[in-house]
This record gives structure tokens, sequence and C-alpha cells, in this order.
């Protein structure tokens, strides 16, 4: 098993041996000019080079034994053809570093069946004398009989396994006949083949291929005991002892910043492109229904808009290559802890997590596996749609898959059978290989109807035949949580749905310092918790800072209250919170507030006026306005980070009224936020709800002032504390695409005119702190008046973002130097993590090593050809899946 990613590994040392970057000769093809000669080593009248190539099928690095045999003037490339008999054309840009190589260890000469014209790629080694190949055909069984005897091999076994009397027994007894017979037959017909006219056979054979090993494996290990539990000692699991197995196993989280920064990039990218994906299809839909009725049919009625567009996101990510590519992740995917979710399938194929968009089981097939080794499966989804699973958390009898008429009743009308996904589990149970759990829960509170949970690894200890509740047979796992993997996070899925449960509604919570914050000024109330003390007990410190905005004295003036409405509040730690020194709070600015104050500064601006040409239709204005895009969906999403957004004006009599999805910021959050103690950062905000990427959240609010007014301000108060400013003008640092603008490009745009400040007067987002890692990005938006000097500030989310998950910003590095004790945000890639300029150099090269022995694929624009060749054969695998 190789400590490296295969293909990190491949560029790497070809880099190495070129001098120049493999994107170099890929750019143009080919390396520049003709191809020399190349210098392979003559071993018994042929050419081999003796060095390592990179097998494309497998995307291994493995020494190279085999010969070149043949090079196609055409396209430049190489015929090889292992020592084990796999055959593969390669590129001149693969055989290249090859043959720099080779030439730097003295081999040189030029191979004669290297320069041998053919006509196209794909052929044979060596044309074959029509003896020859009746020699062969009688010795070797071709490939077709090799899996079936190798499948009748395996179901031999399985038939053993299941016991004879078994219905799974019968039916893997059966299929031992028919392969058997089916064996025969193709031997029969090879044989038979050998006396016919061989010419016209191989005119036939469109693609003939070299012998290969036979893709159903020879079975080295014993097949698991039915009802019998297999555990295995830490460091003991049969896979570690199979010098075949292939794939690294990832028992340990790689939580480094790469890692998280991998996943997060592709799945951001992945979500951008689903938002995309369903306005799309309203568009096509409302089209089509508009043709329908203009023939005179009921288009409302008949057309709906498809589900799928999480498919066609899936299909663009990864075409532009920004998904995840690689061979399957076996144990953690690197950068995905425990708890992680993600709210499509789509989104877990896109990471590289778990690749089918249907079925339930995701294995890896016996030809991949390496030789010798079964099938095993690396992710399970547990989605509660198998009648026969039982879930108990930690422990989970997991049904097969098919035979369930899952579209439909989802009962099980059929026997299941030991193949695929069946026989993948038994497989990680003979090599005591883990999988990773996923729970599904639905709800439609989530952004896409459900929410995937990753729950951790789980070992596949036993396995059984059982009558399911419909009495047909089914494949039963028993699933076991491997210890140590913190809580089981799905057990807790309450909080995502959008209502929280009763425990998290303030009054009956613990650590409750106010109820609302906002004193009923916002839609819904704005509670501040400091459940620190609970967990750091004494220890715990009261932040020497101003709660948030909380008039802590009106809570204990008002003992009115306290007792009725405020029922939950903790009195005894309010007291000890004053005891510690709280000042009286800030005032609360609310959205009326802001808004009349922004006005007062915008009075000298125009209203939004409305060209006469638009009145009928604001919103084809608005898009002109944005660039040719309306700004937000109609699930009020926005398609990306804009230099500015202009919303739908109060004063137009737009036809949608309140209502007018373009009118997003001037509404309240559709999100439930409240302040709590961070124990780091002092006081911070974090959601109740899930919120979906791209979503408004908050306005930032304060006071506004001209900008020179406020550094008056601020030089005059006890506090210079700029902390709480924000600059009200367009994004500097986005062009209207949504790409960066270069710093010179940024540096056009002057100073701001107009701050919003929050010192004397904020609302809750005030209490958002920095995240070097954030979750929300500032948005300029623009809505009764249309001058870019003075736009509102709206917080929007970078990311799906999980209930209790702390909302962040990021304030930009000239903030980040004042900070005397650093940032103490608890991101991966904090600045205050990173090491000086000299470690981070030899850092990033450790890193880059530890990226590619983390096996979890890479963000690769240029492996399209790569991943093709490895969607094609995920295709095979997901060809007639029928489950989930
Ligand atoms: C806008 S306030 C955020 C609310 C603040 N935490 C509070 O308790 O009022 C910004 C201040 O919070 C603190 N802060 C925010 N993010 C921080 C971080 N990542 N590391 C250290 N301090 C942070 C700094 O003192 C900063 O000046």
């Amino acid at each position: 098993m190789s400590a490296l990613s295969p293909a990190k590994k491949k560029q790497a040392s070809m880099e190495d041996f070129l001098g120049s970057p493999r994107s170099a000769g890929k750019a143009g093809g080919k390396p520049a000019g003709p191809p020399p000669p190349p210098p392979f080593e003559e071993v018994k009248g042929r050419w081999v080079v003796k060095d390592f190539v990179a097998d494309r099928r497998t995307r291994e690095v493995r020494p190279f034994r085999g010969q070149v045999t043949r090079h196609f003037k055409s396209d430049a490339s190489y015929e090889v053809i292992y020592e084990d008999g796999d055959r593969e054309d390669l590129d001149w840009a693969d055989l290249w570093p090859l043959l720099q190589r080779a030439k730097a260890e003295g081999v040189s000469g030029p191979s004669q069946a290297a320069t041998q014209p053919a006509k196209r790629r794909g052929r044979p080694a060596k044309q074959q004398q029509p003896e020859q190949q009746r020699q062969q055909a009688a010795q070797q069984p071709p490939r077709q009989q090799q899996q079936e005897q190798g499948r009748a091999a395996a179901a031999a076994v399985a038939a053993q396994a299941a016991g004879p009397s078994s219905p799974a027994g019968k039916g893997a007894k059966r299929k031992q006949e028919a392969g058997a017979g089916k064996g025969a037959t193709a031997a029969a017909a090879a044989a038979a083949g050998a006396g016919k006219d061989v010419g016209a056979a191989e005119a036939k054979q469109k693609k003939p291929r070299a012998p290969r090993e036979p893709s159903e494996p020879v079975l080295e290990l014993p097949l698991p005991e039915k009802d019998q539990e297999y555990s295995y000692a830490k460091g003991k699991e049969p896979w570690r002892s199979l010098p075949q197995f292939c794939y690294p196993v990832h028992e340990e989280l790689d939580s480094s910043a790469a890692a998280v920064a991998r996943i997060r990039a592709a799945q951001k990218i992945f979500n951008k492109h689903l938002i995309q994906a369903e306005v799309d299809e309203d568009e096509r839909v409302s089209q089509r229904i508009a043709e329908l009725q203009a023939m005179g049919r009921k288009g409302a009625q008949e057309k709906r808009p498809s589900k799928r567009p999480d498919r066609v996101a899936e299909s663009r990510t990864k075409a532009e290559g920004s998904n995840i590519s690689g061979k399957h992740v076996v144990g953690y995917l690197p950068g995905w802890p425990v708890g992680s979710r993600a709210y499509c399938r789509a989104e877990l194929g896109c990471i590289n997590f778990h690749r089918p968009p249907v079925a339930g089981i995701d294995f890896v097939a016996a030809e991949k596996s390496g030789k010798g080794v079964p099938s095993f499966a690396t992710s399970v989804m547990v989605s509660g749609w198998y009648q026969d699973d039982k879930d108990d958390a930690e422990t989970i009898w997991y049904t097969g898959e098919g035979g369930n008429d899952l579209l439909h009743s989802r009962q099980q009308v059929a026997d299941q059978e030991l193949k695929r996904g069946n026989k993948a589990l038994q497989g990680n149970i003979t090599l005591g290989l883990p999988v990773r759990v996923t729970r599904k829960q639905k709800s439609s509170a989530y952004p896409y109807g459900a929410c995937y949970i990753f729950d951790g690894l789980y070992d596949v200890i036993r396995w059984r035949l059982h009558k399911g509740k419909n009495g047909k047979n089914v494949f039963q796992f028993q699933l076991r949580r491997r210890p140590g993997q913190g809580e089981l996070v799905s057990q807790r899925v309450e909080w995502g749905a959008i209502s929280a449960p009763r425990k998290l509604v303030p009054n009956n919570r613990q650590g409750v310092v106010d109820l609302d914050i906002s004193r009923g000024q916002e839609a819904r109330p704005i509670p501040a918790i400091d459940d620190t003390w609970l967990t750091c007990g004494d220890n715990h410190e009261p932040q020497g800072c101003v709660p948030p905005c909380t008039a802590l004295e009106d809570i204990v003036d008002e003992k009115a209250l306290v007792g009725k409405t405020m029922r939950g509040v903790n009195q005894e730690r309010i007291e000890e919170l004053r005891a510690a020194g709280y000042k009286p709070s800030v005032q609360y600015v609310t959205a009326y507030e802001y808004k009349d104050k922004v006005a007062d500064m915008a009075r000298s601006f125009k209203a939004a006026e409305l060209p006469a040409q638009f009145r009928a239709s604001p919103h084809e204005y608005l898009k002109t306005l944005n660039h040719g895009k309306l700004p937000y969906t109609a699930n009020g999403q926005l398609f990306s980070v804009r230099p500015v957004v202009y919303e739908c004006c109060p004063y137009w009599q737009c036809p949608d009224g309140d209502a007018c999805p373009y009118r997003l910021t001037q509404r309240p959050s559709k999100y439930r936020v409240e302040v709590f103690q961070t124990g780091r950062c002092g006081w911070g905000v974090r959601t109740l709800d899930t919120i979906p990427q791209f979503a408004f959240v908050m306005l930032y609010m304060g006071e506004v002032y001209k900008r020179e007014e406020h550094e008056h301000l601020v030089s005059t108060v006890e506090e210079q504390d700029t902390e709480y400013t924000m600059d009200m003008w367009p994004r500097p640092d986005i062009n209207w695409d949504g790409s960066d603008r270069t710093p010179e490009e940024a540096a056009v745009q002057t100073q701001p005119e107009f701050v919003c400040c929050g010192l004397r007067k904020r609302n809750v987002a005030a209490f958002v702190n920095h995240s070097c890692q954030p979750n929300l990005f500032v948005q300029p938006v623009l809505t009764s008046h249309h001058d870019e000097r003075c736009c509102g500030i709206a917080l929007f989310s970078m990311e799906n973002i999980a209930p209790l998950t702390e909302l962040t910003l990021d304030y930009g590095p000239a903030y980040l130097a004042d900070w005397p004790g650093g940032c103490k945000c608890s991101a991966v890639n904090c600045v205050s993590k990173q090491p000086a300029a000299g470690e981070a150099a030899a850092a990033a090269a450790a890193g880059g090593e530890q990226a590619e022995a983390a096996g979890g694929g890479s963000i690769d624009k240029g492996s399209g050809e790569e991943e093709e060749e490895e969607e094609e054969e995920e295709g095979e695998e997901e060809n007639g899946s029928d489950d989930e």
C-alpha cells in the first residue's frame, strides 16, 4: 500500500523528471517538438522501460515491468503491456518522464517495436498467428468464462456460508451450476472457435484486449459464517495482512486545514450550482407552460419542475472539475468529521463521500479492490426506508439492498440476493474494514427536504439471512459503532428541524441571561445564553465586556417580570454577572430605526425611481440594474456575492407587494439566532436553525455617519474602538460576475463616504465574531434609494449552516493586526495558528504530502480525463441499482 496518493505521486514524480510542470505538456496535448526515440532497455529482444509508470485505470504507481510494444504515430502514444498482462496506451506526456529517467540512468537505443507504425490505438500487443491464438484460447479461458467461473466459485463459498437449506444457499447453488454451465459453454465455444476461421472472429472482435486477470477475486480469505460475530483486535484486522489490498484506510480523521478547506470548497461550488439549477429548472418549466398554453393546452397542470436539480448541480460541478475525485475513500473522509452534514445526496457524491445517487451501499467492486480481495463497502446510508432495518443508534441491523419497492409501497416485495452491496458488506466482515454510516433525516424544514448526517465509522460484525416483516428473505448486517467518536449527532437531530425543540426554547434552558436582548423590537426574540459555566463550572471567568445590548439593570429592576414571562431567567447568574462588573448595555437598534436613519442620511438622495417604460414590469428594470440577473431566487437565495444588490423598491407599486421576492432584506430574516458566551472571544451569535447557503441572515445595524464625522466621534469617545464599524459602499473586491477583483482593480474604488457604527447603538449583528473560516459574508444592498455611496449592509450565509453553529465573519487583516491576544477563532486555518514564513514553506510541503497520503482525492481541474474514466467505472457499478 502506498503512503502517497497515487495520482499525486505520479504528478510529483513527473515534475521531478521533466523539470517542467505536467500541465505544460498537457496544454498543448504533448510536450513541444517531435518525440525523441525512446531510450528503452533491450531485454530478451524486447525494449523495456525499467521504471515506474502510473496505471491510469487503477491510479496506482507501480513498477513498470512490462514491454513497450508499439508506437502509434498518429497520436504519438505508446502501447505498453505490463508483466501481469494488462495493456495500456500511454500518451507521450505520460511516457516522457520515464524516458527522461531512463536516459539519466544511461539506457539508450531506439525501440524497433516502438517505431512500427500502427493504424489505431487499442490493438493487441502482438499480432498473433492464428495457430497461436487457437492454442491460447484452448489453454486460457476467455475473460467472460473466467468471470463466470469466478462467480460460480464465489457463489459456491456463499452457498456454503449460507448453509444448504437456506434459500440463499439454494440460490447460490443454482448460480454455481448456471455459472459452471455457462463457463463450460464458453469453453466449448472457445474450443469450437479454434476450428473455425480465426480471421473472421478477429475481425468481429472490435477491441481485443490483452489477457487480464480474472475480474472475480480468487478468494484467499474464507467468507464469514452466517450468524457469527466477528471482531478483530485493533491492528489485527485481516486487511492489514493482505499485500494485494491497495486502499489506504483512514482510521483517524484528517482534520487539517487543507483537508477541511478542500471539502468546503467543493460543497460551496456544488451548492452554488444547485441554486442556479433550481432557477434554470423553474425558467424551463415556465417557458414550457407558456408554450403549452399557446398551443391551447393547460400547461400549468401538465408540467411540473423536475425534482432533480441536485443531479444537474452534481454534473455541473463535475464538468468544471470542482468535485473531489479519486478512488473510493476507506474509513474517514479527510476533512469531514463525525457530525458533518449535507443536504443533498448529490452533494455527498461531489465530495467523494458516498457516490451512488440512489443506492444505499457504496462499495468497491472486487475487480478494483485488489487481486484476491473481495468487494467491500465504504459507506452506507441509513434512510429508514427498509422496513426490516433496526436502528439502535450505536448498533444497527442494516438491511442489504434489493427487493424493495422503494418508489411506491416501500415494502420488501422480493427476496434479496447475495450480490453487489450485500456481498460487499460481507467483504467488510472478512476484511475487518469499517463503513461510514450516514443517517438521513427528513424534514420539510431542511433546505431540500432532508439532511444527511455522518455518524461515524461502524464495524460490520455479523450477517444473517433473515425472514423480513413481509416474509421475504433479506440479508442483514449488524453494524457496531467504533468507540471514541463523540456524541452521536443524529440523536440530537431534532435541532436540525427549523423549529427548535422545547429544550432549546430559552425559558426551558439553563444559562439564560436575557430572554430578548432586543426588548421585543425584533420580529423574533434574541435570547442571550451563557452556558459556559455549565461546562466550565467554577473555572469560568465571566467576561468583562458588556453583555449583548442587554439592559441587565432593566432585568433586575423589572422584578415584576421575573417569574412570569421571564420564568427561565437565571436570576442568580444575573446577580453574579452584575457583581463581576458588567456595565449597562448599549442601546439596541431595530431595523425600523436603522432604516429611518439610513433614510435620514439618504434624504439628499433621490428615492429609487422607476423609469416609465418599466412601470408594468419593475422586475425587468431590476434585472438591468443587477447586470442582467434578478438578485435572488424565488426561495430567497442569492446567486453569488456581488458588489451590490439592487432590491425592488418599496415605492414602486410592485405587483407582488410586500411579498416580493426581491425585497428580501426589507423583511425580517427567517432564521432565529441567539447571543451566547463563546468562552474564547466574549459574546458571539449562533443560529438555532439550519441556514442554507446564500440565505439572508441579518442586517448589520448601527448609526450611520459620514466617514469624517465618524472619525471625529471615535476620537472623542473614551473607548476608541472601531471594531463596530462597517463601510456602506459596494464591495470593492468583487466583480459583477462574482469573481475576485485584483488588488489593483479594487484600489480604484476610493474611500467609503458613509459608515455604519455600532459603538453606541447596535443590533445583534454587532456580536458576530471574526473567524478565519467564516460562514457569513457582507452583501451591500440598495432598497429605497439607489445611491451606491450609502448601501445597507446585509449578512448572508456562505455555506449551509447547521443549528447551534456560531455565525462568523471575516473582519479582514486590518482588525486582526490590532488584537492583543491574536485571533482566537477555532478555525483549522486560523491565522494565529499559522507558522512563521520559513516554517510555513516547510509545512506547506509537508501538508501537500499529507493531502496526498490522505488519499481523499483532489480538486483537480485538469483531471477531467482521469475522472471520466473513473466515472465510467462508477457507472458500471451503479447500473441496475434499485436501492433506497
Ligand atoms: C464586533 S465585536 C464581537 C462581539 C464581542 N465578542 C463581544 O463580546 O462583544 C468584535 C470584538 O470581539 C472580539 N473578537 C471577535 N472575534 C474574535 C476572534 N476571532 N479572536 C479574538 N477576539 C475576537 C474582539 O475583541 C473584537 O474587537
